[in-house]
């Protein structure tokens, strides 16, 4: 640790500058420092870092929203610190004191309701390439359980790994990674079969691809047991010695977990009650005159003061001995060089406001390499999950067969006019229901995957959004296909080449809009929430689609209704696919009354116009493209929203 800190500090400071433009004191290193154990041997590619970087964060507050009229809450209180680089720092603290916020801040994560000045190497942080430099691995492991350790690592390096780089060097990056983090032995196991230390590893291993200089980890050892514990913290300390600068929180370690760090920061109730090297901690007990007792680790000891065990004036003591996190006296001795190339600049500097919501050129590849990886992904994860593909094509088949069963010959019966118009209406409310429900309980599955990924630069959320789009085309269409033809030719519709492409092709606009509808409110809402108001929301469509109540004798203040329905457009098409184009009398047998034997009758009845399918598929597409722009605004504003 030493010599990294030592050679860090024999750094050119004078020619850096940061891609935004913004001047650096100092902290890219020309050549990377080699540490003597990597002295002689081949280095490896992803571990050589272009520049170390030295975060300093100054009067920091945060304060919660606790609802509409309920007020706020302050979480952080003008809170200070340094985090130098090559150092491994763990944020401590008692549960609620406020570590997964401060790493929320400093990652760039949190960015609404906050104050204060987060500085990367002396100035203030320029957040887009900040972001460019670091990653933020959260608590629970966002990962594709359907993908193999290995596919999960292509596609990581494919997307965040610029397109100059090989497919060759990828995979000796890739290798390298795994082999560090002791996974090459899952290689070809799926996450969902890895274990929990696996998992953490591998959550680190993606980030790791395009070799990030600073990482943050929020309780990167929550649910491990003490052995894989100690194995990612001393991996994580690995991860330092070329000059990283490695962040996470942690609750309470154990005393040989507490000394692998190099730095810790300790908070109470929102104040730094503590900050400087481990070694230092008992010193500094020592200082503010409430030693830690023989025997005790001194860990559990400053939680138990963090948690006022101890009262709360010995808090308010040490936090102002440690000056909310302004005192740098218990730092190592070892960091001073570092410490002193960027002395703390004009603390008033605001940080670089520039517009938090853009997003642009964050990536590393091309929009269309995204959508391509992005593509690939999706097929893999389709194929994989069989049960549901096979639940997809099953229940269409079965449904389609029952309902064929139910009405069967319907459709060229005269006598069953009004039975093959419930057909019609029932197979759009299939359609309806099974796609808009698969989306509202999948999609929020795979919102906390994209929050993560999107937020460590893998892609635009446009790319995600096409891709998402374009991946579910084929099997929509497969699943309403098998449905359309069973249901078409059991139940007796006019077997005519036109008036089936009709039927299939409003079939197919009600699937993508539901579809829509489904990923409007997924996007928005959890699965508890969004199943309840999934199908609550769908009922003005059913009431306004002209079944049961027509067109003509809906209340005139109440006709703009059908203008929103969207099952109206497809009742009507659906109608005049089988019932218009001048459709000749119906069969009717002899010995039976056939009030609807013929089709223009039926059609006044019910209030349709025959030939307004064009006009109807009009009327879909149009609802179709504004309610996937809507689902795309509102995916835009819950990315921000929970930042
Ligand atoms: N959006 C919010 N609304 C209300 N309170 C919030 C909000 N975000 C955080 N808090 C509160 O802020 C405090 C700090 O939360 P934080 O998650 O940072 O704590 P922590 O130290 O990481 O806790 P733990 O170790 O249990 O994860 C908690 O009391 C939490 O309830």
């Amino acid at each position: 640790m030493e010599v990294v800190m030592h050679e860090a500090s024999t750094v050119n400071d004078e020619n850096n500058s940061s891609e935004s433009g913004v001047k650096y004191n100092g902290g890219s290193v020309e050549k990377p420092v080699i540490l003597p154990q990597y002295e002689g041997t081949e280095r490896s590619t992803f571990t050589k870092l272009e520049q170390t970087i030295d975060i300093q964060f100054e009067n920091i507050c945060y304060t919660a929203s606790l609802g509409f009229r309920k007020g706020t809450k302050q979480i952080l209180h003008d809170i200070n610190g340094r985090f130098p680089p090559g150092q491994l720092i763990a944020i401590m603290g008692p549960s609620g004191a406020g570590k997964s916020t401060l790493l929320d801040i400093l990652s760039g994560y949190r960015i609404r309701r906050v104050s204060g000045t987060v500085r990367t190497n002396g100035v203030p942080r320029n957040l887009k390439t900040f972001r460019k430099s670091s990653c933020y691995i959260q608590q629970d492991d966002r990962l594709q359980p359907l993908l193999t350790t290995s596919e999960n690592m292509q596609i990581a390096a494919d997307l965040k790994l610029p397109p100059e780089i090989n497919k060759t060097e990828k995979n000796k990056t890739i290798n390298e990674i795994l082999k560090l983090l002791s996974l090459d032995k899952t290689a070809r196991t799926k996450a969902s079969g890895l274990s929990g230390g696996q998992r953490k590893r591998l959550s680190i291993a993606l980030e790791l691809v395009n070799n990030p200089t600073v990482m943050f980890l929020d309780e990167p050892t929550t649910g491990l047991d003490s052995s894989s514990c100690s194995q990612c913290i001393k991996l994580l300390k690995d991860l330092t010695l070329e000059g990283r600068t490695i962040v996470c929180t942690i609750h309470q370690p154990s005393a040989s977990l507490f000394q692998l760090f190099d730095q810790v920061y300790v908070l109470a109730a929102g104040r730094c009650l503590y900050q400087g090297s481990t070694k230092n901690l008992v010193p500094f007990l020592e200082d503010v005159k409430h030693p830690c007792p023989a025997y005790h680790n001194p860990a559990d000891f400053v939680i138990e003061i963090a948690c006022e065990e101890y009262g709360s004036e010995v808090i308010d003591e040490m936090v102002k001995a440690a000056d909310n996190g302004k005192s740098l006296t218990y730092f190592n001795k070892d960091v001073y060089p570092a410490l002193n190339r960027y002395l703390g600049g004009n603390a008033t500097t605001e940080e670089n406001q520039e517009d938090l919501n853009d997003e642009t050129g964050l990536q590393a590849t091309s929009s269309m390499n995204q959508l391509k990886v992005l593509l690939r992904r999706g097929y893999i994860k389709t194929k994989r999950d069989q049960t549901l593909t096979y639940m997809r094509l099953g229940v269409n088949a079965i449904v389609g067969l029952m309902l064929g069963t139910l009405y069967w010959g319907a459709g060229n019966d005269g006598t069953k006019v009004l039975d093959n118009y419930n057909l019609l209406f029932s197979i759009l409310m299939h359609h309806m229901m099974s796609t808009m429900m698969l989306t509202i309980l999948t999609f929020p599955n795979e919102m906390s995957i994209l929050i993560k990924e999107h937020f460590n630069r893998w892609y635009s959320l446009k790319m995600y959004y096409l891709s998402v789009t374009l991946i579910d085309i084929p099997i929509s269409v497969v699943c309403c296909f098998i449905f359309s033809v069973i249901i078409y030719y059991t139940t007796g519709q006019p077997l005519e080449e036109d008036r089936f492409t009709m039927f299939f092709i409003i079939s197919m606009l009600v699937v993508f809009v539901a579809q829509s509808f489904g990923l409007m409110v997924g996007a928005v809402f959890n699965v508890i929430n969004g199943t309840f108001l999934g199908p609550t929301l769908s009922v003005p469509m059913m009431m306004f689609a002209g079944f049961g109540v027509t067109l003509n004798d809906l209340p005139p203040y109440l006709y703009w209704g059908s203008y929103i329905s969207y099952l109206r457009y497809g009742l009507e098409g659906i109608v005049d696919a089988i019932y218009g184009m001048d459709r000749p009398t119906i069969y009717c047998p002899e010995d039976q009354y056939c009030h609807y034997k013929y089709p223009k009758k039926f059609l006044q009845d019910v209030a349709m116009k025959a030939g307004q399918f064009g006009n109807d598929v009009i009327a879909l597409l149009i609802t179709l493209f504004f309610l996937r722009i809507v689902a795309y605004v509102l995916l835009r504003y819950k990315l921000m929203a929970v930042r």
